[in-house]
């Protein structure tokens, strides 16, 4: 066995593109489950554009997302993101990765069932822990025991992530292996 990782081939990306159509690729799933940085490796390998409804949030807001939280609390939070995520996939093709709660939102789902082809990166919970135990930027994670509030939150959200159109596991592999499944997974999906 060899560390090498292959070229995405043409052949895969051309059918991904053709299975996407006009059509955004929306990714969802649970903090750290790598929505943004494959998502963003996704929409390179696909040339088309990436935008992250988290960072899409702070620029408009001038505001970090635990800023967000601190001064409006989730639930305005989640009024905001819905805005701009039903901004955001008013024309196609993109890459859009959300924030993990986004698709949990009824209005921001039906807005990504419409709108979007949803990818979720599925992850057991140490892949997500180690992941996200290295950063404080994620406001719901600021508790006495941010470990269980993380497996709260699956138990919780994964039915709902279940409903997307795709579903990838996320694992510990080169972000490029990721890519290559999600393209996989995208190919097999009927043109529109
Ligand atoms: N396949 C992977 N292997 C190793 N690290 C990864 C992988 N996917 C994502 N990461 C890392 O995990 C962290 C969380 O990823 P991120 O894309 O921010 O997740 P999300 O947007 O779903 O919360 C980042 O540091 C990212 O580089
Ligand atoms: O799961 C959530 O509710 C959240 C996930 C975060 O995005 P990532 O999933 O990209 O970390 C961010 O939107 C916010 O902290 C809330
Ligand atoms: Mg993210």
């Amino acid at each position: 066995m060899s560390d090498v990782i292959e070229p995405v081939s043409e052949a895969l990306i051309e059918q991904a593109k053709a299975a996407l159509g006009r059509r955004n690729l929306v990714f969802v799933g649970l903090m750290g489950a790598g929505k943004s940085a494959v998502g963003r490796m996704t929409a390179a390998a696909l040339g088309v554009p990436f935008i992250d409804s988290d960072h899409e949030i702070e620029r408009v807001s001038r505001m970090t997302i635990s800023e967000l939280f601190a001064a409006y609390g989730e639930e305005e939070f989640r009024s905001l993101e819905a805005r701009v995520i039903k901004r955001l996939l008013q024309s196609g093709p993109r890459v859009v990765s959300t924030g993990g709660g986004a698709y949990i939102n009824e209005r921001t789902r039906k807005h990504i069932k419409r709108h979007g082809l949803s990818v979720w990166l599925n992850a057991e919970l140490d892949v997500l822990w180690e992941r996200v135990n290295k950063r404080d930027s994620r406001p719901l994670l600021k508790t006495e025991n941010p470990k269980q509030t993380l497996e709260n939150l699956m138990h919780a959200r994964y039915p709902i992530y279940a409903e997307a159109d795709l579903t990838v596991l996320s694992r510990d592999v080169k972000k490029e292996v990721m890519v290559e499944e999600v393209l996989a997974a995208l190919a097999t999906i009927p043109k529109k």
